[in-house]
């Protein structure tokens, strides 16, 4: 039996921490593959290792001095090592650092330089072997991840001993230049690990007791979540429920292992199960709420478009030739929306309004922006009447203008839009419907 045990970055942000996670692997034999992160935030105002890294090499890279910003860095992990009364020589390693951001090495390696420095130290704080990440998880020369090459590769070594710790993150290109993920992607190292190693499962320690229903800053006390599906999992996820990566379901998924979000601070708790399918009933009929701020819609007019045939492939076009990607496309008998994200929309809006009369002819074509995306996700809504007119009505009472509501095909989740200003009414006035209130 084998376990990989991912641990972020507030499990791991100083050596009281790093002790806490040293307890749960030694408490069992069978977490044999440690993936730990860079060191987080040790309190709310605190700055996570990853952010001081990108700040200390936009200095490097502008020819600005930062050895003061390198030096707060040393002192993040020294307070570890001597913390946890290591004699990890680090300093040789700063030097290599020091150097190759005066060379310019580009800020994916300056980043990546959190996870490597907490690999070192976790894997002598355990005994375990270090296995730097850039020499196992492979992307392509275009920087895309190499998931076969990377199997290939990472199994083999793996199967050499019988334990190890590679850093999250990152990897590298053909070249040996580092490449790391988007952020929080030692969620995905992790499930990269967990499939070459086909292991039993997959923990992933965090600083809350597994998937909870609801965002624990918009909702204090939001309940959890026993068990969910990958697929709810990966709906939420995408939406903007931080706690696991949403790329990080698939590795796992092809391999059926179970992932299992734990908490370092409160090991005893079960946490979340997320599994392929399950015979268990979610308690209530929804399984999660999630969502994001910052997107725009363009709502396109034009009578009698629902009998022109090809008129939604000439808006998605005009779309797709300037490079964005859309995330809902509702639609009426003479009004199709799109709804982009703002920041990839707000520089190409005049090209992609042109693009639209160019291509589609419409009769009006209009903006709105500052709009939030909520996703209620659930395996039981398909099975309940009337989840739809629940929310509705919710929303009305909590005075929210929905502005989209929209239910995926799947009927896993129904995804509403409304102003930014109203997204933590609306997932309050959600979350008291089906869970509080539990009708
Ligand atoms: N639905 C949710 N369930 C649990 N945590 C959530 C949820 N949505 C957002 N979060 C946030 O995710 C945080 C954990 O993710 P993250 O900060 O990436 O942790 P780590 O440092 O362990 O990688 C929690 O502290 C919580 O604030
Ligand atoms: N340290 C990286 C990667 C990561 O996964 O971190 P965490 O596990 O703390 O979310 C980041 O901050 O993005």
């Amino acid at each position: 039996m084998s376990k990989v045990v991912k641990f972020g970055g507030s499990s791991l942000a100083s050596a009281e921490q790093f002790k806490k996670a040293g307890d749960i692997v030694r408490s069992d034999a069978d977490r044999k593959y440690v993936v730990p992160s860079a060191p987080g935030k040790r309190f709310k105002e605190d700055t996570k290792v990853t952010d001081m890294l990108y700040a200390c090499y936009d200095l490097a890279e502008a020819g600005e001095d930062f050895s003061e910003a390198l030096s707060a860095i040393k002192a993040r992990y020294f307070e570890i090592t001597v913390g946890l009364q290591l004699s990890a020589d680090l300093e040789e390693v700063f030097e290599t650092i020091e150097k190759n951001f005066k060379e310019k090495a580009g800020r994916d390696y300056a980043a990546s330089r959190g996870e490597y420095l907490n690999g070192i130290i976790m894997a002598a704080y355990l005994d375990y072997e270090f296995i730097d990440a850039a020499d196992v998880i492979l992307f392509d020369e275009n920087g895309r991840f190499d998931a076969d090459r990377t199997n290939e590769v990472l199994s083999a070594r793996l199967a050499e001993g019988d334990n190890a710790v590679i850093p999250g993150f990152y990897g590298s290109r053909p070249d040996g230049s580092v490449k790391t993920f988007t952020r929080g992607g030692s969620d995905v190292t992790g499930s990269i690990v967990a499939k070459a190693v086909q292991a039993d499962v997959y923990e992933n320690w965090t600083d809350v007791s597994g998937f909870l229903i609801a965002d624990p800053d918009i909702i204090s006390n939001a309940k959890g979540i026993d068990v969910i599906t990958y697929r709810e999992l990966r709906e939420l996820s995408y939406m903007g429920a931080e706690v696991f990566h949403e790329d990080a379901i698939f590795p796992v998924r092809q391999k059926g292992i179970p992932i299992n979000i734990r908490n370092t601070n409160a090991p005893q708790d079960s946490g979340t199960w997320i599994v392929g399918s399950t015979c268990q009933k979610s308690k209530y009929v929804i399984t999660g709420i999630a969502g994001k701020k910052g997107f725009c819609c363009i709502n396109i007019e034009k009578d009698k478009m629902n009998s022109e045939i090809g008129f939604g492939r000439k808006v998605l076009q005009a779309f797709e030739e300037n490079g964005i990607s859309f995330e809902h496309v509702p639609s009426g008998i003479d009004t199709m929306t799109i709804f982009v994200h703002q920041d990839d929309f707000v520089h190409k809006e005049q090209k992609v309004a042109a693009a639209l009369y160019r291509l589609a002819k419409p009769d009006a074509i209009e903006i709105e922006s500052d709009l939030a995306l909520i996703a209620v996700v659930g395996r039981g809504m398909k099975s309940t009447r009337g989840t739809a007119g629940r929310i509705f009505s919710a929303l009305a009472h909590a005075n929210v203008n929905v502005k989209m509501i929209d239910q995926g095909s799947s009927e896993l989740n129904i995804i509403i839009g409304v102003a930014n200003e109203d997204f933590e009414t609306a997932i309050r006035a959600i979350y008291d419907i089906f869970v509080l209130t539990n009708l």
